[in-house]
């Protein structure tokens, strides 16, 4: 079963189950990440720090604010984790190479602001960008396709560290089956249905070939997955109540190459 989360994300427990995106928004984030550009003018200012006490409104928050506050986050822990308590919105855009105003900006859109001469408290806005990315809440998270890709996703801690739990793993072939990888068994396929109604997962990722993703992902649909992230390189239609999002590190290699070889 899930973890329960603290009564303090009840919030966004509630958002997360809301309905998933229609077809057409399947390689969007789930739709309590979903765009509506509607950025709020934010500064340092001379008041204490404003936390509000509502969750972060998320409809809000558009692709790419989303994109830069999974950056802040990382930033954020690492500097915790070496101590330190507040920076400033130009301390922190240097660490992920944006203006201070869009830091200001961003963070406002969560209900922070910072406090001149001090910043932003590291803590707060942690735990802000962590109700609102999910972080903060323990999701149950299957892989599928446990080969070359899946024995290193298997393998990664970072995962847990920001909230997702690798429960199950599953896969075809009878001499990974009742392997451990990385701590988490390697189960057979044809059981896929069963277990997955025992663990109750809400996330899947896939790695198996692509000419398998569409009928692995619509099996994990119908066992009521609601989010898949995709390594397949393949298109995955999944009408309805499942978010996709498609990782394709052979396009980001090429987008690399294309600006390597047009840099002015
Ligand atoms: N997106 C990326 O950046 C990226 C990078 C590497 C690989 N890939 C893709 O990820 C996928 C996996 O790559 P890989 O190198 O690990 O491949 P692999 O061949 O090493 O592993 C695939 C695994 O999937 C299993 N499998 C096949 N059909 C299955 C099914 N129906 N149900 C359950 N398991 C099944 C196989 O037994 C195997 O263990 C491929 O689609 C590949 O193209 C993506």
């Amino acid at each position: 079963m899930p973890t329960a989360p603290p009564q303090s994300l009840n919030k966004l427990v509630t958002i997360r189950n809301m309905s998933a995106p229609s077809n057409d928004d399947k390689h969007l984030p789930p739709a309590s990440l979903r765009p509506h550009d509607a950025p709020l003018a934010g500064s340092e200012s001379n008041a204490e720090e404003n936390l509000s006490p509502d969750a972060p409104s998320a409809s809000k928050l558009s692709r790419p604010t989303v994109g830069r506050l999974s950056l802040y986050y990382r930033e954020l822990n690492r500097l915790h984790t070496s101590g330190k308590t507040h920076l400033n919105s130009t301390q922190l855009g240097s660490l992920v190479d944006v203006s201070p105003a869009v830091v200001r900006r961003d963070l406002s859109m969560l209900g922070t602001i910072g406090q001149r001469g001090i910043g932003y408290s590291i803590t707060k806005v942690i735990e802000k960008i962590g109700l609102v990315m999910g972080s903060g809440v323990h999701w149950q998270v299957v892989l599928i396709g446990v080969g070359s890709l899946g024995n290193a996703l298997l393998r990664y801690r970072g995962f847990e560290q920001l909230g997702f739990r690798l429960v199950a793993a599953f896969d075809q072939d009878p001499t990974k089956v009742g392997t451990a990888i990385g701590g988490v068994i390697v189960h057979d396929t044809e059981l896929m249905a069963a277990r997955l109604a025992e663990l109750q997962p809400e996330l899947a990722i896939l790695a198996v070939p692509a000419d398998q993703a569409a009928t692995v992902a619509a099996t994990l649909k119908s066992c009521g997955i609601s989010g898949i992230l995709n390594f397949a390189p393949t298109t995955l239609r999944l009408p309805g109540s499942c978010a996709v999002v498609n990782v394709d590190l052979a396009s980001e290699l090429q987008r690399l190459a294309f600006s390597v070889q047009h840099r002015s």
